[in-house]
Parts: C-alpha cells; structure tokens; sequence
C-alpha cells in the first residue's frame, strides 16, 4: 500500500480566501494549496488592499466587509478562472475603480453570464475588447441586491461568484439558476459560506442569500480531490494500492466520486472517514458514465480508458471544452495519435480498448492533460510497451501541482514501473 500525500484543494483555498478576505475579523486558513492558481488569487486579494500573511502550512487573512482596501487597482489573473470570476465580483462589492485582466488562455474562456449579472444589479462593467471575455473595469459603489436570473451551463463558477458576493450586498440576493453544471462545487460554496456564518441555502432552481455579514474563521482545507484523481487512477491501471489521507466520506469535493467511477470499472475502493484507498483489479472494465458533476476528471479517465477491457464512454461533458483547452478535442487528439480509436460528439468521448504507441502529448497548457497523460505512461509500461511518452509543456502542472512530476515519479520508483 502507497500512501500519497495531495496538496491543499484549489476550489476550497479560492473560497477561502475570498470568504476570509469578506469576513469582519482575521481568518486562518491551514493548509492552502501553494501553486500558481491560489498564489494568483492572493496576489489578486494583495493588490485589492487585503493584508494577507503567508506562512507555509497557514494563512492569515484581515477581512474587510466593505470590499477592497484600495480606490483604484489593476489586478492580474494568470490562468486561474476562480480568480478571474469571483475577484470581479468581490470588487463590485466596494467602491472604487477596479481593472482585471488574465493571461490569453483566461481571456477566452467565457465570462458573460457573470458580468451580466452583474450589469443586472447595477455594476457599472465594461469589457475592454470583447463582450463577455477579459480583460474588464469594474467602477464598483456598492450592490443593492435583489432577484436576477443566471444561465449557468457552462461554469458554476458564475453562481459561486454571485452566491459569494451575495452576502456583502445591501438586500442579498435571490439567484434562479437554469441549465447548471457541476452541482457538487456549488453545493461546497454553500456549506463553506454556512462555515463563515451566512445561511445562504437552496429552494428547487433558486438561490436565497441573505445579508447576513460572514465571521472570520479557523478552516482547515482538504487536500485536493481532483489532484487525487490521478494517483487513484495510477493505483487502479496497475494493480497497485493508493491510500490518499484527508479526504474521506465528509470531503466537500465532488471529484472524490471518480473513485466510485473505478470501482465501477473493478477496483477495489475503501471510503473512510479520513481517508480513500484505491487498489486496482488484474484488469479494467470498460464503462458508460456520466461526468457532468465531475468534468475535471474527465482527462484522467479518458488517460485510463485504452487499457480497459471494453469502451469507455463519458457523457454529458460539453462544459470540459471551455476549460485551459477544449478537453475533449485534447484528449481525442492524443489517444488519436497513440493509435487508439476514439470518437467526439458535442458532449462526449468514447474510447476504444487498444495498444497505446508513445507520443509526445499535446498539453495546450492544460495541467489536467499533462498530469492525466502522465499515468498512461504508467499503462505503458505496466503492459511492457516500449517507448517513453513525453510532455510538449510539463511545466504547466503548476497551475495545481508543481510538484506533480516529483510525486508521480516518487510512486513509479517505489512500483518499480
Ligand atoms: O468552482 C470551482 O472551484 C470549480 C468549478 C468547476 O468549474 P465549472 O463550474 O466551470 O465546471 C471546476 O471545473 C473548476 O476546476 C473549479
Ligand atoms: C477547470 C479548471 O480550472 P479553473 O476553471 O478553476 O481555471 C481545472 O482546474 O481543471
């Protein structure tokens, strides 16, 4: 049995800081993810006035319920989207003139709903060269609050930032939602504002959040499910034993159910209440599955799917294509060119069982594709196919785990793969 020590959750560190920063009161965050993501969201929350102190295993942060510190700020957003969509919304909150802007991958991912919401109560926002994208000026003086509507098909990202803004609003806010995707980041937004003391809750397709000031807290973060995915999956292909700590049967995270999609392929799978254990079976069964709640993890089993007995077929994922890249072009791309047979449709994949030929994988900048493609390589040589699989971009991990490669490596040397 390997015991894999995952950082801190990416979802839940943004969250975090934002709550942290909205509270009255100084909040302690322990164990944040340290990487590129939530270094953007600090610096971001450090640019708006916010007095951060960063300490390696704990954060300290000054809340200020009257939103930033600072009358005027030009705020960098790098690749992250829970910067670039829930620091807007955070700015709207306050007053003064506020500039965001996002690295080229971030400035085409979709942006629209949110800021028209936004418009909607009142926010004076202007797009600088396209409608919907960054890079945007917020002139903020306050929001009112109120009834809105919100098209939340292609991120539930825009929900959170609205759900997250809507106690510093004067009235709060009622947010009826249509179409939404990943449910489980939504339904972690809520139980963590509960956590900073606001009472925000759900009625069928509409969200009610009262103006009810969040208190600064002492939260502990999960390590993250999502990065867990990949040394499950390792565990899985390989017949191997992966024991992830920290994240059990409570876990926030949604992703944690990729473990379920593997015992449904035929791995063994033990849900503690601190802990998840993966061990693999002699070989994978192939699998129709459903991952709208949990699309982030659609490249690691896609990564998986040519060594298992049958097809693997993942459903209802169209939201996967306004990612880092479009993950569904990027993973057919690369199963494509290690001869397997895969097909696309506009929400799917399905991939063919077969011998997987080493490439160099076309990464887009996408750490998701990089790490996912790292454990095929695991496939490859568990199945003595020879040939070493490299990375076009192996740096781009760091937007959640600069230390993958090391990990990953750490766990083939013990397997002796
Ligand atoms: O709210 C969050 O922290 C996230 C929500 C999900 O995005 P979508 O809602 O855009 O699917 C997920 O893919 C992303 O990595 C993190
Ligand atoms: C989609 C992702 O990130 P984000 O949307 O937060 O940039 C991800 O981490 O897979």
């Amino acid at each position: 049995m390997t015991v894999v020590q995952i950082p801190g959750s990416k979802s839940i560190t943004a969250r975090a800081l934002f709550l942290a920063a909205a509270a009255e009161g100084s909040s302690v965050l322990r164990r944040p993810l340290l990487s590129d993501d939530s270094e953007g969201f600090v610096q971001g929350l450090a640019t708006l006035g916010y007095r951060v102190d960063r300490q390696p295993e704990a954060w300290t942060i000054e809340g200020r319920p009257a939103g930033p510190a600072v009358a005027e700020a030009e705020v960098y957003c790098r690749d992250g989207a829970t910067t670039a969509r829930f620091l807007p919304a955070l700015a709207a909150a306050g007053r003064g003139t506020f500039r965001f802007d996002a690295s080229e991958q971030m400035r085409r991912r979709p942006l629209g709903p949110l800021t028209g919401a936004l418009r909607e109560l009142g926010v004076d926002l202007t797009h600088e060269l396209a409608e919907g994208h960054h890079p945007l000026t917020v002139r903020a003086d306050g929001i009112k609050g109120g009834a809105l509507t919100l098209d939340a098909g292609l991120s539930s990202q825009f929900l959170t930032a609205l759900l997250l803004v809507g106690p510093l609003t004067a009235e709060g806010l009622d947010i009826t939602v249509s179409d939404l995707v990943s449910v489980p980041y939504v339904e972690m937004t809520l139980a963590m504002m509960r956590r900073f003391g606001n009472d925000a809750r759900r009625v069928g397709d509409t969200f009610h959040v009262p103006p009810q000031p969040y208190r600064a807290t002492d939260y502990l973060i999960e390590p993250d499910a999502s990065t867990a995915s990949y040394f499950l999956a390792a565990a899985a292909l390989t017949g191997r034993t992966v024991t992830v700590p920290g994240l059990g049967s409570g876990s926030l995270q949604g992703d944690l159910r990729f473990a379920e999609v593997l015992r449904r392929m035929g791995a063994e799978v033990e849900l503690g209440t601190d802990s998840v254990t993966v061990t693999g079976p002699e070989r994978l069964s192939g699998v129709t599955v459903n991952m709208r709640d949990i699309s982030d993890t659609v490249p690691t089993l896609a990564a998986i799917a040519p060594f298992a007995e049958g097809p693997v077929r993942i459903e209802d994922v169209y939201n996967t294509r306004v990612k880092e890249c479009d993950r569904l072009a990027a993973c057919e791309q690369n199963l494509a060119a290690m001869g397997i047979g895969v097909s696309t449709g506009r929400d799917w994949i399905e991939i063919q069982p077969g011998r997987p030929t080493p490439v160099t994988v076309a990464c887009h900048g996408d750490h998701r594709i990089a790490m996912a493609f790292s454990v095929t390589a695991l496939g490859l040589a568990k199945n003595g196919i020879p040939g070493a699989l490299t990375l076009d971009d192996p740096g781009c991990v760091r937007k959640t785990f600069p230390g993958f490669h090391q990990a990953l490596a750490e766990l083939r040397a013990e397997w002796q793969l």
